[in-house]
Parts: C-alpha cells; structure tokens; sequence
C-alpha cells in the first residue's frame, strides 16, 4: 500500500541523477516523490527493472511509495537540451571521470553538480575533467539497500551535508520539502573525515558477508572496525585534519564504544543500532557484485594522509590489501568459493597489522 503521495509539480527546473542505483534512485525518487521532474541516468541493468517495476522507496519507518514506471524519465546517456538546474552526482568515485566528462559534453557551462559520493575528493576529480561545470561536495549520512527489484530502502537516519555555498542554500527548502532534509557547513572536508571514519567499518561489513546491523553486534568485528578507526583518529590528528560529527556520538568515542561488550554497546549505541536488518554497507554490494570497491577512497586515505606526515597507518593498510586480494581475485564473499572471511582471524589480522 503506498503510504507516500505524489505532490503537484514544483516551480524549479528538472533535476538531473547521474548514476540510478541505491543513492541515487532514493533521493531521486524522493525528489519524483514531491512533483520534480527527475531525470535518471544509469545503466540498462537497473533501468529495466525501473521500467517494468517502476520506482519504490520504502523508508525506515516501512512508509513506502511508488513512482509508477511511464512518470519516470530514464536515460542511459546524458540527456541535453532540458535546462536541467541540478545534477546529483551518484555513480561510485572510480566512475566519476567518466560521468563528469559526459555530463559537460551535454550541459550548459556552470551546471551545478553535487557530488553525493563518499570519500574526499570527488568533486576535485570531477573539476580537473569537466571544469565547465560547478561541482561541489555533499555528503550522505544514511544507508540505502535495494530489497527487491527497483525497490530502495532507507535503512538509517540523518539529514544531507551539503558545501556551503549561496546555490545550496538556496537548494535547503526544496530538499527539505521532498523529505531530504539538508544542511550547508563552510568545511565539508571536516564533514567529510568524520563520514569517512565511519565508513572504516564499510570493508568489515563487507568481508563479513553480513547485514550491517548483524556485523555490528558482533564483538570481533567491531574491535575490527574500532581498530581502523583508532588508527585514522590518531593520524588526523597527527595531520592537525578537523573532523566534523556526523553520529550521534563524537567520532573520538567510537573505538572505545566498541569496544564494550555486546550487552553494554546495544544499550549506549542503541540509535546507531537503528538499522533496518537488511541493510548492508555500499562496498558489501560492491564485492557481492565482482566490481571494484571504495577502499582505495577510505582506507587508502587514511594511508595517504598518514604518508603525508611522515607516518604510516598499518591496520588501514592491511585492510586495503585485503579488499584488493578480493577484488583482483573477483569471488563474491558469501559465495561457495570463498565464505565470509572469519570474524576472530579478521581481528587479529588488523589489530597486530605492523
Ligand atoms: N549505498 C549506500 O548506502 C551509500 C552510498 N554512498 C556513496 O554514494 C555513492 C553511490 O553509491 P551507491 O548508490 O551505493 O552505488 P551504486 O553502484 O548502487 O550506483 C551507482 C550506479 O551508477 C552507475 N553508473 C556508473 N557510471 C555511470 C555512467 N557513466 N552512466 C550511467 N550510469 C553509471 C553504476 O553502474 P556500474 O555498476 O555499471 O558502474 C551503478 O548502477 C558511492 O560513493 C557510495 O560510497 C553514501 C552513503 C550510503
Ligand atoms: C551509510 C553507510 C555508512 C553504511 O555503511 C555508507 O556510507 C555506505 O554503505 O557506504
């Protein structure tokens, strides 16, 4: 039963999704949701199931509501020609050159895109190939999991971090209105760190071939993912990098969190535990998919700033090849040939990493 209603057309002009999976059929459906003319670009494998399917948005409290199939614009090139006034960059980060490039060759100069992407550097990526456009950086703080075909659920809570800018904030109330509530911050980057610490656990939710809130109540993974997080605090703050909190608690508390034992961290953590149980990390749908992940943007960043001080950071190194081995070696984790990779030997791997 749809429980979300479509509302009348709005006044700003079409907006454009550039890469239709989990975060970008969510917001772009919200967007559909709320009366925007919202025009998806992606790959035939999702846009089929979009045809036949239409799109459906469930959301954490089990409200969901449907675009039907014949109100949805797909496109699996950049359409031009639309006056589109907003691009919501939402393709992985190894795909951003590409998309970038696609879109300055079929929009207007000074587009805005924002890049919802998680990692750092998107939005620089993006410039350095199409600088005739105006990326910008954003930041999603919810998970998105597609349950069933051309159906996307929100398994977590938070509101949208955008770059502060006059053209964001003047973008607040529409994504507001469309149930994407969104604030501007003048340092991104800070924002960006603190959702890149969390995003630390996105390789152990992924090598344990478990739902995220699963992965979370057990102890070894946790320390796993507490030790990756410890060693990332300590070299941004070796780097003087300002981090921003983007959970309830300050990111500083997290590895002593936990840490606790299980009983004690579901009653401190109990709202990082709001979790739909079906949700999964966005890396978990990468390796059970054989494609190239984010680790290098996530664990590969924490090496990199670490180098940039003269430091090393062996726990996100080790993870970092651990997710290569998988990827080059291209078996899903949970399929017969490999297994979930067992949560004690993960520990261990990580913590004594030297
Ligand atoms: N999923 C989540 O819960 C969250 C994800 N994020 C971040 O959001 C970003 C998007 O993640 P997510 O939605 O999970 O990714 P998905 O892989 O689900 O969606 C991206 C889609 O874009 C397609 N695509 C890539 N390049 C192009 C192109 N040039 N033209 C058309 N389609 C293209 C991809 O196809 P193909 O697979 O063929 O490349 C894929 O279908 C990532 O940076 C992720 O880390 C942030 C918060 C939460
Ligand atoms: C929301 C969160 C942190 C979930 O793991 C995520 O960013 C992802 O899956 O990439």
């Amino acid at each position: 039963m749809a429980d979300l209603i479509l509302t009348d057309v709005s006044p700003i002009g079409p907006v454009l999704i550039m890469g239709a999976g989990s975060i970008g059929c969510y917001l772009g459906g919200r967007l559909a949701l709320a009366g925007h003319d919202v025009h998806f670009v992606g790959r035939p494998r999702v846009l089929d199931q979009l045809r036949t399917n239409g799109l459906t948005i469930t959301e954490p409290d089990g409200k969901t509501a449907t675009v039907p199939a014949d109100m949805l614009s797909l496109h699996e090139d950049v359409p031009s020609g639309l006056g589109i006034s907003l691009v919501l960059m939402c393709v992985k980060s190894s795909a951003t050159p590409k998309a970038a490039t696609s879109l300055a060759r079929a929009l207007p100069i000074g587009t805005l895109v924002m890049c919802m992407q998680n990692g750092l550097h998107n939005a620089e990526v993006a410039r350095s190939v199409a600088a005739r456009l105006r990326f910008l950086s954003a930041m999603v703080p919810y998970n998105v999991a597609e349950i069933g075909p051309g159906n996307f659920l929100r398994g977590s809570g938070g509101n949208l971090a955008l770059e502060e800018d006059e053209v964001t904030n003047a973008w607040l109330p529409t994504l507001a209105a469309a149930g994407l509530p969104a604030s501007t911050h003048k340092d991104i980057r800070a924002v960006q760190w603190g959702k890149l610490l969390l995003n630390l656990n996105n390789p152990v939710n992924a090598l344990s071939g478990l739902p995220l809130r699963d992965e979370l109540l057990d102890p070894d993974l946790r320390a796993t993912t507490a030790a990756l997080i410890e060693e990332g605090l300590s070299v941004l703050a070796a780097a003087r990098q300002r981090t921003a909190k983007v959970t309830p608690v300050p990111t500083s508390w997290l590895p002593r969190l936990m840490r606790l034992p299980t009983p004690v961290f579901k009653i401190l953590a109990a709202k990082m535990l709001k979790i739909d149980p079906r949700a999964r990390s966005s890396m978990a749908d990468d390796l059970a998919l054989g494609r190239r992940t984010e680790i290098g943007e996530l664990c590969g960043e924490v090496v990199k700033l670490a180098k940039s001080v003269g430091k090393r950071a062996p726990r996100n190194e080790k993870m970092l090849g651990m997710i290569r081995y998988v990827e080059l070696t291209a078996l899903a984790v949970g399929s017969p040939e490999r297994g979930p990779t067992d949560a004690a030997e993960l520990r261990k791997n990580i913590e004594t990493a030297i």
